[in-house]
């Protein structure tokens, strides 16, 4: 196991920085476009309960679509897989993360895979609960035992700036209903969504998310089993095949580590056995993955021999 030290990061974190100029800050979501480009940080948690971290770490990231693979998890847990995959299959799209194109394309109509909006949407809609603040009580409940971190929330900001400004996702939300993928209110799943979406936690949050995954679904301190092996073993299989959305394959083969990014410019990574790694660098490039993040990752992956491949 190489010890992550604090210096190299340091200095991996100042060579990736320079090429925040070539990416943009998202700003599809207002909120999200008040961020920093030029911030960068970074923490490794390893499973002897250290973290070693480079930038501000005490900055807050909200999830974005980093969240589709924690509401993958719990309804999962909730559902079982063949409820889950019947109304959401396994394949990646090639295409960018809220395309609609495929919808249509695809008999019988259901998304593709979780980790696109229309997917993420379906399983929004299956997290179990009588009312959207019970289902979101219980995800933010389920995030908070996987960070180990029981103050982990929402911004209130960002989810309601996105909900003002989803139309994209409402288009989305309508297809599954009229193909009866989803039964509910849209504005409902959306408010649901939305927040989810804008839940907010540091770098060393995600990167203990990130080890929870890479050590199948156990809490790295207790033991304690958080999510049954076969849900961590989906969750990182669909972070391989779609995680960086339509950059997913040229991210396994430069890379090789599940990873799932958001438009935030956060991205969690699972190295099995050995790591789970929280990043920030608001940045993106065109695919919508955090450009600083990523090449942070490939200097990172190159340097530990990271790769799972
Ligand atoms: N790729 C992303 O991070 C997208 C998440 C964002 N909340 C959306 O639905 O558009």
């Amino acid at each position: 196991m190489p010890v992550y030290s604090q210096e190299e990061l340091v200095r991996f974190v100042e060579e990736a920085k320079q090429y925040a100029r070539y990416g943009k800050v998202a700003d599809y979501i207002p909120a999200l476009g008040k961020a920093d480009p030029n911030e960068l940080s970074i923490a490794v948690y390893t499973p002897d309960g250290k973290v070693a971290s480079a930038g501000d770490v005490t900055v807050k990231v909200t999830l974005q679509s980093i969240s589709k693979i924690i509401t993958l998890a719990l309804v999962l847990i909730d559902r079982g897989e063949d409820e889950v995959f019947r109304k959401v299959g396994m394949e990646p799209t090639g295409d960018p993360f809220n395309s609609i194109a495929k919808l249509e394309e695809v008999q019988p109509a259901k998304p593709l895979n979780p980790m696109i909006n229309a997917g993420a949407l379906a399983v929004t809609h299956m997290i179990r609960g009588r009312s959207v603040e019970e289902r979101l009580e219980r995800l933010l409940a389920f995030v908070r035992r996987l960070a180990g971190n029981e103050r982990i929330s929402y911004s209130d900001e960002v989810a309601r700036s996105e909900f003002e400004t989803a139309f994209l996702n409402r288009s989305l939300c309508y297809f599954l209903k009229q193909h009866r993928i989803i039964d509910e209110d849209v504005e409902e799943l959306m408010d649901l969504y939305t927040k989810q979406c804008a839940i907010e936690m540091t770098c060393i949050d995600l990167a203990r998310i990130g080890l929870v995954f890479a050590l199948d679904g156990r809490d790295p301190h207790s033991g304690e089993r958080l999510m049954p092996l076969d849900v961590a073993r989906i969750c990182k299989t669909f972070m391989v095949t779609c995680g960086m959305y339509n950059a997913s394959g040229e991210f396994a083969i430069k890379i090789g580590i599940p990873a799932k990014s958001g438009v935030s410019g956060g991205i969690l990574a699972a190295v099995p056995s050995r790591c789970g790694i929280g990043i920030f660098g608001p940045a993106l490039d065109d695919k919508g993955n955090s450009l600083t993040g990523v090449k942070l990752l490939e200097r990172l992956a190159r340097t530990y021999s990271l790769s799972i491949f």
